[in-house]
């Protein structure tokens, strides 16, 4: 108040608001608008009131779903291990609110849709063969490790680029890294394994990735439908263990968590020789 009257000369001057005098110090602040109360409050639950939002019966249960699947995953578990129980529609979305799940849901499906038609349609054989057996991990959701070998040149990021845009043209998350910076900058949407997954360096027997069980990585990692990774011989194996280990752990609310990387589908690519 002291910083907003001006000129008062005795400290009544300083509780009074225009023409009217307080008693109080709480008085005049309420009156100069410093202090809120409840009316804020009390009108925007009447104005929620005048739109009349109404939610169906299968609206609410979704709803009602989404809010349990929460606190059962705070709590390490999820609506996944009781069969008898649904589980939410559009989870994913109503995840937004982790920064990470939105910049990765953050392409337009249509152009991805189109890249991925563009792509499929001359892949060889033997490519179409590879994309098929991964696409049908991905589809199961119950884990698989896969390793795609090939010298330089033989079509490798052209899988990468296949895989990613025909999941992201679905709204569905796939992580691509690869061990050094400049062959992540190949991939679409591409970054260091390193900065991915929070791999500490230098990486340790025995390491785990900086991601706690309930923070934001952690909620896109569960959201996860593919791990890309390339240049996978170029990393030291302790990196690998780190994320095997962390997604394990990530994942131990989910019933084949116990299986390797959590569950999680992942290739690995490069060149053996
Ligand atoms: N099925 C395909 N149809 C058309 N072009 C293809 C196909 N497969 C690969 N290519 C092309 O062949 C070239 C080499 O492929 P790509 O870059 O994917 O190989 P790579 O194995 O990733 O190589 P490197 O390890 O050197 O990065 C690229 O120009 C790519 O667009």
């Amino acid at each position: 108040m002291l910083a907003v009257v001006k000129g008062p000369t005795c400290y009544d001057d300083i509780k009074k608001i225009g023409n009217t005098q307080y008693f109080t110090y709480r008085d005049a602040c309420f009156a100069m608008g410093f202090l809120e109360d409840d009316r804020q409050y009390i009108q925007a639950i009447k104005e929620a009131k005048d739109w009349e939002l109404q939610l169906t019966e299968a609206q609410l249960e979704n709803l009602t779903l989404i809010e349990i699947e929460k606190y059962l995953e705070a709590n390490r578990k999820s609506l996944t291990d009781f069969p008898c129980l649904p589980f939410p529609n559009d989870y994913v979305t109503a995840e937004l609110g982790n920064r990470l799940i939105y910049d990765e849901l953050n392409y337009d499906v249509h152009q991805q849709r189109e890249e991925f038609l563009q792509l499929y349609q001359s892949l060889t054989d033997e490519q179409r063969g590879i994309y098929q057996t991964i696409m049908k991990a991905v589809r199961k959701q119950q884990g698989g490790v896969f390793f795609l070998h090939g010298y330089g040149g033989t079509g490798k990021t052209y899988m990468w680029r296949t895989l990613a845009s025909s999941l992201r043209s679905k709204s569905q998350i796939v992580l691509t890294v690869a061990s050094s910076g400049i062959a992540s900058l190949l991939l679409p949407g591409g970054r260091t394994a390193h900065s991915k997954f929070k791999i500490p360096v230098p990486t340790l027997d025995n390491a785990t990735c900086n991601i706690e069980h309930n923070d934001d990585r952690a909620g896109l990692l569960k959201q996860t439908k593919l791990i890309i990774w390339d240049e996978a011989p170029m990393a030291h194996r302790y990196t690998f263990e780190a994320l095997e280990r962390t997604l394990r752990d990530v994942m131990s609310s989910f019933s084949n968590s116990k299986t390797i990387f959590g569950g999680k589908v992942i290739v690995f690519g490069g060149d053996l020789e």
